[in-house]
């Protein structure tokens, strides 16, 4: 039994961080700072297309030398941005439920693997995941099905379900055939009923038991 997790939005509320790293980047350009509610927009389909968008909200204009410096800006910013990171309330307790249980986890993100590690080492999670990639782990990255895939083989393959909080995770999860799990609070754009999902929750204690309703049933 495998349960794979996406990372921002759904095990860590980290858009606050991301969020001064954006507007750090922003500053160093002498662009207006974006939102909170602007950040949660970009996020979700890795660091690259996260600070595309942001130039383009903040310029209104995309330039390639400035777009290649803020790129690197926000990934050195990022490396440390831990400071204003939560793990979702309940998120600790489930993990460690779904352990007890018999459940070995994984990480799919299309964060950078390097702030990956770094705020799982931050968390004390360094060694939590018995595999993690990032959008930068592989060529793909999600909605591409590939790191999902690659995950679940990593980990050994098997019956697997992933949870996940956005359209991107959803995407990928169909693509790769398997069940996902929908966290409701996270960073989505879109209504729920509108983001395939086989089982959706606002509360990680409730997890576990949509965890193994998502198993296919013992022969
Ligand atoms: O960094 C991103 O764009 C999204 O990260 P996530 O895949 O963990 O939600
Ligand atoms: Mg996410």
């Amino acid at each position: 039994m495998l349960i794979v997790f996406d990372l921002d939005g759904t095990l860590i509320d980290s858009a606050p961080d991301i969020n001064a790293a954006a507007n750090a980047v922003l500053a160093e350009e002498g662009l207006p700072p974006v939102t909170l509610t602007q950040t949660h927009s970009f996020v979700g389909m890795g660091a690259g297309v996260f600070v595309e968008r942001l130039e383009l909200a903040a310029a209104k204009t995309s330039e390639p030398e400035r777009l290649a410096r803020m790129r690197a800006s926000f990934l050195q910013h990022y490396e440390t941005a831990h400071a204003l990171t939560r793990i979702y309330p309940g998120v600790r307790e489930t993990l460690t439920a779904l352990q007890d249980a018999g459940w070995r986890m994984g990480i799919c993100t299309n964060k950078p693997i390097s702030p990956t590690r770094a705020v799982l080492a931050h968390f004390g999670w360094a060694e939590r995941f018995e595999v993690v990639l990032g959008g930068d782990s592989l060529p793909s990255r999600k909605p591409d099905p590939a790191p999902l895939r690659a995950v679940i083989e990593q980990m050994g393959g098997g019956p697997a379900v992933y949870v996940g909080d956005s359209e991107v995770d959803a995407e990928t999860a169909q693509a790769a055939q398997v069940p996902f799990a929908l966290f409701t609070e996270g960073y989505r754009k879109s209504p729920v009923p509108a983001i395939a999902h086989q089982r959706a929750f606002d509360s990680w204690a409730d997890l576990p038991a949509i965890a193994e309703s998502l198993l296919p049933n013992p022969a």
